[in-house]
């Protein structure tokens, strides 16, 4: 079992999507990304802080996850997860040389969670010394904090969640009931409050993701952010609100392909030294009004 923490923080996203000038629109022009690099000359790569990119989206066929990169500190920590993994009786394929230098780092593996979410964890991203011209003068919330946070839905939630906290190390916290029997469960690997959440959801299959959620340094940023999504035609699945548990005042907006961009601000920095799980009653103290919002691909049910 892992006691040890290996994972630093979320690390980038790379989804695939049918609608990249949309997406471009959004998370350029509207949510204030950078424009970065990468290999796919169609891709769009995007930029929040020295990393080339920590968003890369490409395109594709279909709107789905290809990866979510989890980001460990160097070649031992990276061996030390692989052996995890491993021993769980998930089959690992190590990234080539040439996988490693597309995706901008050292050295990485890749693998299917329980739940199937494609993952991968890394360590020893190329940085991008150029100018950094984010486009709403914010800062995002990175560094020790990572790039923010995940939620991915799965019909086996419970065993998902153990699985991220026995094997990888995430630490529960805290939950949220979502129906009878069933619970949202945060997970964190730094002061960041949770860098992943796992969600019960009636079925897997695409997009793989409820929502990504970037932080930034200030309420001013995301009311811009807010102004722009809404001229542009953008819909918002939730007004801005603060969350009970990471205490992040925040708005969530429809991405092209299904899932929801969190964005926010004041999150909290939590203290490992007093921290416990608790399980919170209610997803906000004020606003996060969700009766406007598109259905939500992973919460739809099936069909028969
Ligand atoms: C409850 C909560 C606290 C902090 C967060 O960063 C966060 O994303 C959430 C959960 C939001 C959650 C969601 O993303 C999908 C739709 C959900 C399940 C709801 O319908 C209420 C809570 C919502
Ligand atoms: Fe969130």
């Amino acid at each position: 079992m892992g006691t040890v923490t290996h994972i630093r923080g979320l690390g980038y996203l790379k989804v695939q999507t049918r609608h990249i000038e949309r997406w471009r629109e959004l998370a350029i022009d509207a949510l204030g990304f950078a424009e970065g690099s990468g290999p796919d000359p169609d891709g769009l790569y995007l930029r929040m802080d020295e990393r080339r990119a920590r968003l890369a989206v490409l395109p594709g066929d279909a709107d789905r996850v290809l990866a979510v990169g989890w980001e460990v500190r160097d070649q031992y920590a990276l061996a030390a997860v692989r052996e995890a993994v491993e021993k769980s009786g998930v089959r690992v394929r190590e990234l080539t040389g040439e996988d490693a230098e597309e995706r901008g780092f050292e050295a990485g593996i890749a693998f299917g969670d329980p739940g199937g979410t494609p993952t991968e964890v890394f360590f020893g991203p190329v940085l991008d010394h150029g100018p950094l011209r984010l486009g709403l003068d914010q800062r995002f919330v990175t560094g020790p904090m990572g790039m923010g946070h995940v939620v991915i839905p799965t019909p086996r939630c419970e065993e998902v969640a153990a699985w991220y906290a026995e094997v990888l190390g995430f630490l529960p916290r805290g939950a949220m009931k979502v129906g009878p029997g069933a619970r949202i469960r945060f997970m964190g690997v730094n002061r960041r409050h949770h860098s992943l959440a796992v969600c019960p959801a009636p079925h897997d299959g695409d997009p793989g993701l409820v929502h990504l959620m970037v932080e930034v340094d200030g309420l001013d940023a995301v009311g811009r952010a807010l102004d722009n999504v809404t001229r542009a035609g953008f819909s918002i699945s939730s007004t801005l609100g603060r969350h009970t548990n990471d205490k992040m005042i925040s708005f969530y907006v429809r991405a092209p392909g299904g899932f929801d961009i969190e964005y926010g601000c004041e999150g909290m920095l939590v203290d490992e030294r007093h921290y416990t799980a608790e399980e919170i009653t209610a997803d906000s103290y004020w606003g996060h009004d969700w009766s406007g919002a598109e259905p939500l691909p992973a919460f739809i049910p099936p069909k028969k």
